[in-house]
């Protein structure tokens, strides 16, 4: 993504002048306060939107079609048993249940969701589903996964269970990753790189290295160098509260 601008009607200012480099494994957050654009470059990136000036642009075999998405919502089906959700993906592109069942099961593996194939979205707590639809959105193998706030719904005991299960899939499967979130201390938690966002126009005022080798675990979430990464980009956050005071 180079110098990408993203203006609404009515002159709205979503992004401005947004660059970033994606390489092959790697976890980067986008952190910002409400308006900052996060989800705007979520939609750029994955094809929906088209930016107002700049490029994006995929390299190697990389491409637009080769994306999962998660939302922080699960957005299941609810008439649908876990396996046909996960199956999605793949019936959009043709292919048929029983061709892509092997699939399936692994990623319901990756997830911990073995065994919950035949299981309907109701009969699943709001962690389960998330799972499921990370399991929907990895089950491609996809070469990039996006995903816009997906625990910020979860209590905190399963947003960390979850972001430990996220880590863990990260270290089994490689996998690159763009997320969004409003969290401080997700953000460290989880990336090797924050791209901090200021609103009006929406920016990235910062990039913070979190030069921690994966897989992070509990002694990660409670050493010192953690808190320091995390005063560090809290204060970065917060000189986007003042900039939006004035
Ligand atoms: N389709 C649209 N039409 C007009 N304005 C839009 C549209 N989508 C987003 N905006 C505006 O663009 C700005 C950035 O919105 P965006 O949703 O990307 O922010 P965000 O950082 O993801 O916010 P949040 O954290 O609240 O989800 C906001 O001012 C928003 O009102």
């Amino acid at each position: 993504m180079q110098e990408v601008d993203k203006t609404f009607t009515g002159n709205v200012v979503a992004l401005r002048r947004m660059s970033m480099e994606v390489r092959q494994g790697d976890f980067i957050s986008l952190l910002g306060p409400s308006g900052c654009g996060k989800s705007t470059a979520l939609r750029l990136i994955s094809g929906l939107m088209r930016p107002t000036l700049g490029r994006i642009t995929w390299e190697g075999d990389a491409s637009v079609d080769d994306l999962g998405v998660v939302f922080q919502e699960p957005t299941l089906m609810p008439w649908a048993t876990v396996e046909k959700n996960v199956w999605l993906p793949f019936r959009l592109r043709g292919k048929s249940l029983a061709s892509c069942r092997e699939q399936i099961r692994e990623a319901l593996a990756l997830v911990d969701l073995t065994g919950f194939e035949d299981r309907y979205p109701r009969e699943l707590s709001g962690g389960m589903k998330m799972r499921v639809s990370i399991a929907r959105a990895l089950v491609t193998n996809p070469r990039l996964i996006l995903m816009d706030e997906p625990f910020a719904a979860l209590d905190e005991i399963t947003r960390q269970k979850l972001n430990d299960d996220l880590l863990a899939l990260k270290a089994k499967t490689n996998a690159t990753v763009i997320f969004v979130t409003h969290s401080v201390f997700e953000s460290v938690f989880l990336s090797d790189r924050i791209l901090v966002m200021a609103a009006r126009p929406g920016r990235v005022i910062a990039e913070i290295a979190v030069p921690e080798a994966y897989p992070r675990g509990l002694d990660w979430r409670t050493s010192p160098e953690y808190a320091r990464l995390a005063r560090e980009t809290s204060d970065t956050l917060q000189t986007t509260m003042v900039e939006d005071a004035h």
